[in-house]
């Protein structure tokens, strides 16, 4: 997502709770930001735990001190899997991956929707939930609610931020070839990959390209949106 959208024009601020891998996003970006406090309007990498309101509130002011400005693009990546069926499943399981894809969800765009609006910018925000959100999956009662959650939360967004120029929109990515696929057993992706119509995973750039559009002034009407990226899976 960072470097569609680097290569849109954005200048990217990357975080993730992994700061390395933050850094590594920027290193992608080919900007001299690939350290803390970059340069002004460099690409800059960030570190934050999302589900956590402190360290949400640092980023927002650390994002607005290096750019002089809040974000106008906002993408809510961050999520855990804690996969186990419902009979199994740890309270701990259920409540670190709700802590992380959805109140992680609330924090970002919280704190980004109140830099906005105090500083009478527009803006678009994406939020990306899941196709699992929308028809839950055997073994992801905790993932499921998470991503279900995630859009109920960018509607409700959408409705209330829409006077202040702000659009709230959620992408629902399928099966898509990252590290959180990997953990999936064999048999289980040789089972969806045969579901899918288009016949095979989805690439993350697949998803990127639906940001770009979502970020852009292409989308300039469109908020409160559940766009699918799935290859028709559970159309
Ligand atoms: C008829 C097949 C339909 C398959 C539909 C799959 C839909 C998946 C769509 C997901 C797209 C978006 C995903 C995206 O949001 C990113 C992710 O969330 S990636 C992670 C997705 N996670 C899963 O799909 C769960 C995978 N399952 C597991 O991790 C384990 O099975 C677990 C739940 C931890 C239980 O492990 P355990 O070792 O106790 O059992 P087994 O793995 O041996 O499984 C027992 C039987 O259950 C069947 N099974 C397991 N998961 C699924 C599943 N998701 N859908 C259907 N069936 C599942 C497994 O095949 C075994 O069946 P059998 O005894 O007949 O071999
Ligand atoms: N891969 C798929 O098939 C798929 C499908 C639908 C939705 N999604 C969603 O897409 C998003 C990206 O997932 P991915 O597939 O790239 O998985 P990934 O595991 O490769 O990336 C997830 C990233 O989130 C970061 N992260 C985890 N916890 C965090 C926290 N508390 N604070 C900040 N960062 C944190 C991780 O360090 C990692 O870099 C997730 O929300 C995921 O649920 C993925």
């Amino acid at each position: 997502v960072g470097v569609r959208l680097a290569a849109e024009g954005a200048t990217v601020a990357a975080c993730d709770l992994d700061g390395a891998a933050a850094r590594e996003t920027v290193r992608l970006l080919g900007g001299p930001g690939s350290d803390e406090g970059a340069p002004r309007g460099a690409h800059a990498a960030f570190q934050a735990d999302v589900s956590e309101a402190g360290a949400v509130r640092r980023l927002l002011d650390q994002v607005q001190a290096c750019f002089s400005r809040p974000p106008s693009v906002v993408v809510s990546c961050a999520g855990i899997t804690r996969d186990e069926f419902l009979l199994h499943m740890s309270e701990d399981d259920w409540d670190r991956v709700i802590a992380v894809n959805l109140k992680g969800i609330f924090l970002v765009t919280q704190a980004a929707a109140q830099a906005l609006v105090s500083s009478g910018c527009p803006g678009s925000i994406i939020n990306i939930s899941s196709i699992v959100g929308k028809v839950g999956n055997v073994g992801q009662t905790n993932y499921a609610a998470s991503k279900a959650g995630v859009v109920g939360l960018t509607q409700t967004a959408a409705r209330e931020l829409g006077r202040h120029g702000i659009r709230c929109n959620s992408v629902l990515p399928g099966f898509i070839k990252t590290p959180m696929t990997q953990k999936v057993p064999q048999k289980v992706l040789d089972k969806v990959t045969g579901m899918i119509p288009m016949g095979h995973m989805g690439d993350p750039e697949d998803v990127a390209d639906v940001v770009a559009f979502l970020a852009s002034e292409d989308s300039g009407y469109i908020t409160g949106a559940s766009v699918e990226v799935t290859g028709g899976l559970f159309m």
